[in-house]
């Protein structure tokens, strides 16, 4: 049969973003979204590699691999493929599509990283002496990056504003987003080496979108002065579909000119980010446009940075870019920020809003240029918000 992709889909051949998906009775396995379609690559290939509840095992099997089988792939949905190979997308489960290994979170745009320090730190300078010299970033909790559309409990914690006395414990009253683009790393490298800027190609397999739900009253309490804690371990969401880096060649810009120059480590001929365009809907309306294109440091310094020290890499490392502004209002990938600290509240479908009530969902979408001036998609990373859950006694 011949797949039909819909007129203007964001999902045609210039994208096929890899999955993993299940059909009633059968286990999870990899599959590749095309238009609406889902093709089954353990069918469609006839290669076990496929037949995983992750794409751990085709990622390792390096570059050389995933261009092999983007063009088979290609070749495929372009001819007949075995009917048996084609589900709708309507009908399958879709999971988790990476067993994450490590969970790193960086803090790229100078635009958020400048406004976090107007909020957070008033009285000091809003960029720290660091920040345009190294990549800043945490490690966070792989365990609790979840599947869109998983449902996010609204944390408990200590917590402390600035008028009050001492701290107390109750649930989260200053629940956040942060919209951003993660990388997977499909090779690792071993202990004691690093990465360097060069090989980034060769090692990061793809990118999802990413929601880094913040407690931003847990987060200012707790973070002086080792770095975010609980208010962003309770819950990380990541998009279903993985985009290759393969099919993100037509949305390479260079970074903006980044003055002091990095150190030779963080050095690239020309530094690129992504020209992706992301929205976010909160409640189905769109309050806001963050362009990745503002980043200050790439993909490839962060991933540099990340290993220069000697640290491994695994298969299955996923790396976040740092939320992602540009220098507009409408541009703020946080409602913080979004909302100057709950000062100024936005109109979410005529109700004032600043940070996330219960019941409310959050949907990050994005598009990027691809050849021919067609434009693909990351579908979308969802989730709504419950109530807090009362702690056992
Ligand atoms: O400036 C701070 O103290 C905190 C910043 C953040 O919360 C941002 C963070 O998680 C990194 C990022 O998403 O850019
Ligand atoms: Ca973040
Ligand atoms: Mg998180």
């Amino acid at each position: 049969m011949k797949i039909e992709i819909p007129e203007g889909s964001l999902f045609g051949t210039a994208n096929l973003p890899y999955g993993v998906f299940s059909t009633p009775g059968t286990p999870p396995r990899v599959g590749v979204r095309v238009g609406d379609s889902v093709l089954d690559l353990t069918v469609a290939l006839g290669d076990e590699v496929f037949d995983h509840g992750s794409l751990n095992p085709f990622m390792a099997q390096g570059y050389d691999r995933w261009v092999e089988v983007r063009r088979r792939i290609t070749e495929l949905v372009g001819g007949d493929v075995p009917e048996n190979a084609v589900h709708n997308l309507a009908d399958v489960t879709l999971h988790l599509p990476v067993e994450v290994a490590d969970y790193v979170d960086f803090y790229a745009s100078e635009h958020h990283a400048s406004n976090l320090g107007r909020l957070f730190r008033p009285d000091a300078e809003p960029l720290m002496p660091n920040w345009k010299h190294l990549p800043v970033g945490y490690h966070g909790r792989a365990g609790t990056v979840v599947l869109s559309g998983t449902d996010i409990v609204r944390p408990r914690g200590q917590r402390k504003a600035p008028d009050e006395a001492a701290p107390s414990f109750g649930e989260c009253r200053r629940l956040d987003i942060e919209a951003e683009l993660g990388f997977i790393v499909g090779v690792g490298s071993p202990l004691g080496s690093a990465v360097s800027t060069e090989d980034f190609s060769r090692c990061v397999f793809g990118s999802v979108l990413v929601n880094d739900w913040s407690a931003r009253d847990i987060q200012a309490w707790e973070y002086v002065p080792l770095g975010p804690f609980l208010g962003k371990s309770f819950a990380t969401s990541i998009s279903a579909w993985v985009v290759p880096l393969l099919a993100l060649e037509e949305a390479r810009v260079a970074t903006p000119v980044q003055d002091p120059e990095p150190l030779p480590y963080l050095k690239e001929s020309q530094p690129w980010g992504l020209d992706i365009e992301l929205s976010v809907a909160w409640n189905g309306h769109e309050v806001t446009r963050p362009p990745y294109r503002e980043m200050y440091w790439s993909p490839a310094q962060m991933l540099a940075h990340m290993t220069v020290n000697g640290a491994s890499s695994r298969t299955g490392d996923l790396y976040a870019s740092g939320t992602i502004s540009g220098p507009e209002k409408n541009q703020r990938g946080a409602f913080i920020e979004l909302t100057w600290g709950g000062r100024e509240p936005v109109l979410v479908g005529g109700e004032e809003r600043t940070f996330l009530q219960d019941g409310d969902e959050v949907s990050i979408s994005a598009t990027a240029p691809a050849a021919g001036g067609a434009r693909i998609g990351f579908g979308e990373v969802k989730g709504k918000i419950l109530p807090a859950t009362t702690p056992k006694p």
